[in-house]
């Protein structure tokens, strides 16, 4: 059976400035299901990261409601909002923003007893997961200088999925990365996905969106395009690119 994870109703997001009303998301109805790995692409302003910021709840929407794993939360206030993506949601972007005074594994840990006190728990599961990633017991007590930037990388996705969040929220994950980093980093979102987490990734990249099974494309705040991919398979990357590059030429990408 199918679970709705994220639904939108006439989700919009207006900022202003000098009098001046932009407005960014309009009236987007979206639902995203539980254990899907969803990409959203569009050009650069047309609202991509707005909107991954209003559903993870890092912001406000102006108008329309989220319901996100059967609560809305569309009306929370600043704290209770905090609470919620503590609890639910798990956050990767360009920039890693690891504590650079705090080794690999004070890291994930760090984030993980926001969530769980059990220490002991926390640490075997802080390990497992950094071996998952490929980050091996050698590198645990490294600081993040001492890392290159994939491996930080894979790093900060440990640490956003040392909590379980319902859904993991990255921004242009490998944006910052070489290309044989972002091989090794995208490798970690197909295989985390493959357990089970929902992903909502933003790119303009293609080898990224590759990895997703869903795109939706945004265009001047409206979903334009939805194009279902199916699980990434190494096998048929031809086949899957061909798929995205006529639906990305329709969008006018
Ligand atoms: N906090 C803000 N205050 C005012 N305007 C904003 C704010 N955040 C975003 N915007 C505006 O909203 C529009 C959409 O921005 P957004 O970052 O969502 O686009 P994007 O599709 O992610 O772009 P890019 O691909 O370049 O990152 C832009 O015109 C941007 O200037």
């Amino acid at each position: 059976m199918v679970n709705t994870i994220i639904k939108t109703e006439k989700l919009c997001k207006t900022f202003s400035s000098g009098g001046i009303q932009q407005h960014v998301l309009k009236n987007l109805d979206i639902s995203i299901e539980q254990g899907d790995f969803t990409i959203i692409m569009g050009s650069s302003g047309s609202g991509k990261s707005t909107l991954l910021y209003a559903i993870s709840g890092m912001d406000k929407p102006t108008l329309g409601e989220i319901d996100f794993a059967g609560k809305e939360i569309s009306q929370l206030n600043n704290d209770q909002l905090a609470i919620f993506r503590r609890n639910n949601c798990g956050f990767v972007f360009q920039q890693i923003y690891l504590l650079d005074n705090m080794s690999v594994l004070d890291n994930v840990l760090a984030s993980g007893l926001l969530v769980n006190k059990n220490k002991r728990e926390l640490v075997s599961k802080a390990k497992e997961l950094l071996i998952q990633v490929g980050i091996t017991e050698n590198s645990w007590s490294k600081f993040p200088t001492q890392l290159s930037g994939g491996e930080a990388q894979r790093v900060g996705i440990v640490r956003a999925i040392i909590n379980s969040p319902k859904v993991l929220f990255a921004d242009e994950p490998t944006g910052a990365l070489n290309s044989s980093s972002s091989g090794s980093v995208l490798d970690v979102f197909t295989n985390v996905n493959r357990e089970g987490q929902s992903i909502i990734l933003v790119t303009h990249d293609i080898k990224t969106a590759l990895r997703g099974n869903r795109i939706l494309y945004l265009r001047d705040g409206v979903i334009c395009g939805d194009l279902k991919l199916g699980a990434y398979s190494e096998s048929e990357d031809a086949n899957r690119r061909e798929k995205l590059r006529t639906f990305l030429s329709e969008m006018g990408w």
